[in-house]
């Protein structure tokens, strides 16, 4: 952990650009208030993940006794809060892995980030030892994040499964998120348990979930289990399916050692610690293992499972999954989808995982460019345990060196933003997130420069002139929205206005309607998830993937103060769009400048055209006003602090534009 020095008057606030003004556009959930109830839960949870109970236990679990027919590696999946983490208590305790008490609350959710939002970001693992019919199995379960932004998470924990359980809220039934969950495990062939839960609610309505999931999911509906999570009503037969329906892993113990490095994390002191999902052989402390990806060889210094705490083991065997620590110091060393093998045993690496494709973009600085270090190191770290952003090195006149960094989607980028500052206590500045568009050149200069035809975009400041591009391309994603059908005519104008494509539409009961549009990306990133849920009264669903690029009529616009352009704000938007977005800025622009000794022309320009314009008077700010008499020592300590405040001022033409100037303006945009 560090403190960053320096973190002025912004201490303490998430100072994110981007999140100021999400929050206030309510795009994201508030942080909630602790209550009560939070706190007795923060509390038991603080006591489950202790340091004390990290401690290693002198005793070692023999995972010998498990053979591959007694294991099961299964996920928990859904749509946002149709009750993973409830589910998954009752499961821990059911197994008697956690004691039976009231304060059972989403206990595999471990972050704090998690406990305040009361949201999944992390995959978590945890193995259970159930004894059935006089036989003892081991239950690898993984429970999962729900909402769209880290699907990534999703995918890579099916990775190390045979089964899932497919959770379904009884009364919202069937939701976008269900949809993209199911087609995620059954492309991946796994075993399908469909789970309806919360059958306690007084809305409820199980039988008509059961024939959305017939007629969704072509699956039988008496193979849908009925539940209630919160009550545990039904769970132990959740259990049981779990061992009749997910068949054990298919490995070779007799093989030589090899698993999946499924997801990681760091530990300050230990290093990384890898979760894996072994597919052949055996491993144990003292073995020399290597990497596939950096042919590093590693001396392992403890397996084991985690139950939900870490527990060493003696040896972890093939069909299994645990955690191994084996002195893996650097970022570069620890890669997500790697395959580890025993020394002078090599194996054919196993596939690994397709890397997150960014849908997001945003500049991150440190608030004061003494703390970059830190911040750089910080970064590193988190992005051990969370791979799926990617990091490119960015510096701004304005701002200083920094990062660009690529996101998955908005909330993504405010998690990881909140867990750089509540696990490395780094406070930053976040810019105006942007979507990676694309430009293929036609000038043979740039092309020799870039060194291919095609490029992304990830900085506007990048943005090659029309004359030298032969098209733009935007990226567009598919998105499935399920609504009650009385909302469908809203819907779809509002889907109209965001410039969508209307693909598919469907019943899938009597009144809900599965609609599918084409969307450029750039038209839902900011705000559409909520027009949509306050059109619906919050019945409304979203989910999207990846579609690919289409052709796309972008410009650039500059901003310009007294004719001098700013490179901060150099903007890339569609045609359409430019004039509302332009004046937007030179509005907030007017608002946030100090006023100067001389007029200033705010202009938001594309080309040579200018769409938009803002004066600011003339003024000097007298700092003396308030100074009567001839204190004269008072007198020059408010000039020296003036003078000083001017070093924070960045000049443009012959225009001081303080730092604040820049980040307010940068708000406008996500607000637009
Ligand atoms: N009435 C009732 N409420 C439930 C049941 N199961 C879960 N809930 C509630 O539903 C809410 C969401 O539950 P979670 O377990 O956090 O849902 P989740 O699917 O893990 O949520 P994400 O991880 O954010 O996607 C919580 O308020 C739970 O108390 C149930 O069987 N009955």
């Amino acid at each position: 952990m560090w403190t960053p020095v320096g973190r002025g008057r912004w201490h303490g606030r998430a100072l994110t650009v981007w999140a100021a003004a999400a929050a206030h556009r309510g795009l994201l959930e508030p942080r909630p208030t602790p209550t009560r109830e939070a706190a007795a839960k923060s509390r038991t949870l603080d006591r489950l993940y202790s340091s004390a109970d990290r401690k290693v236990t002198p005793e070692k679990i023999d995972l010998s006794r498990f053979s591959v027919e007694n294991i099961r590696n299964f996920s928990i999946i859904a749509h946002v809060d149709h009750g993973k983490s409830t589910l998954a208590d009752r499961l821990l305790e059911l197994t008697g892995t956690i004691d039976k008490t009231k304060n059972n609350k989403q206990v595999l959710d471990k972050l704090q980030v998690e406990r305040e939002r009361g949201i999944t970001v992390k995959a978590q693992t945890a193995s259970l030892f159930y004894n059935c019919e006089g036989k003892q199995y081991l239950l690898n379960l993984i429970d999962t994040p729900g909402h769209v932004d880290f699907s990534y998470e999703v995918s890579r924990s099916l990775s190390a499964c045979q089964g899932v359980l497919l959770v379904v809220d009884a009364n919202e039934g069937i939701q976008a998120q269900t949809v993209a969950n199911f087609f995620l495990a059954f492309e991946a062939q796994l075993s399908i348990i469909p789970v309806i839960n919360k059958v306690d609610l007084k809305n409820a309505d199980p039988e008509r979930v059961e024939k959305q999931i017939e007629k969704v999911f072509d699956i039988p509906s008496d193979e849908c289990i009925k539940i209630s999570a919160k009550l545990g009503t039904n769970v132990e037969r959740v259990l049981q399916a779990v061992i009749e329906r997910i068949p054990p892993p298919k490995v070779h113990r007799k093989n030589p050692f090899k698993a999946l490095v499924f997801d990681s994390t760091f530990d300050q002191y230990r290093g990384v610690i890898a979760n894996v999902a072994l597919f052949d052989g055996v491993v144990s402390k003292g073995d020399k293992i290597v990497s596939a990806h950096t042919k590093k060889t590693y001396e392992v210094n403890e397996v084991g499972v985690l139950n939900p705490n870490e527990q060493p083991a003696h040896k972890l065997y093939a069909g299994q999954v645990g955690y191994l620590i084996a002195g893996m110091k650097d970022v570069t060393e620890a890669q997500i989808g790697d395959t580890l093998y025993l020394h002078k045993q090599p194996v054919e690496p196993l596939p690994g995982f397709k890397s997150a494709k960014p849908m997001v973009f945003a500049g991150m600085y440190p608030i004061d460019q003494s703390e970059y270090n830190n911040l750089k190191s910080a970064v590193e770290k988190l992005t051990i345990n969370d791979s799926s952003v990617t990091v490119h090195r960015d510096s701004s006149l304005a701002l200083g060196a920094g990062w660009r960094l690529g996101f998955l989607g908005l909330l993504h980028m405010e998690v990881f933003n909140q867990r750089l500052e509540q696990e490395y206590n780094a406070s930053v500045i976040l810019t105006t997130p942007t979507v990676p568009y694309k430009a293929v050149l036609s000038s043979a200069k740039l092309i020799k420069e870039y060194r291919e035809k095609e490029i992304t975009i990830i900085n506007p400041a990048q943005f090659p002139d029309k004359s030298k591009v032969t098209e733009y391309l935007e990226p567009v994603v598919l998105g499935t929205i399920i609504t009650p059908d009385e909302y469908t005519g809203k819907v779809m104008m509002l889907c109209q206005a965001r410039r969508a494509v209307q693909k598919n539409m469907m019943y899938i009961d009597q009144n809900r309607v599965m609609l599918k549009y084409l969307f450029p990306l750039n038209e839902i990133v900011v705000d559409f998830y909520d027009s949509l849920k306050s059109l619906s009264s919050g019945y409304a669903s979203f989910d999207y993937e990846d579609a690919g690029y289409q052709t796309a009529e972008l410009v650039k616009m500059d901003i310009l103060l007294n004719g001098n352009p700013v490179e901060e704000l150099v903007t890339i938007v569609h045609k359409d769009k430019a004039h509302s977005v332009g004046k937007a800025i030179c509005e907030r622009l007017k608002d946030s400048l100090p006023r100067q000794l001389f007029e200033i022309a705010i202009q938001a320009a594309v080309g040579s055209k200018i769409i938009a314009r803002e004066t600011v008077k003339a003024y000097r700010k007298n700092v003396l006003a308030k100074c009567y008499g001839g204190d004269i020592t008072r007198k020059m300590k408010l000039l020296k602090r003036q003078a000083e405040g001017k070093k924070k001022l960045r000049k443009i033409g012959n225009i001081e534009v303080p730092k604040d100037a820049f980040i307010k303006v940068l708000k406008t945009q996500c607000d637009k």
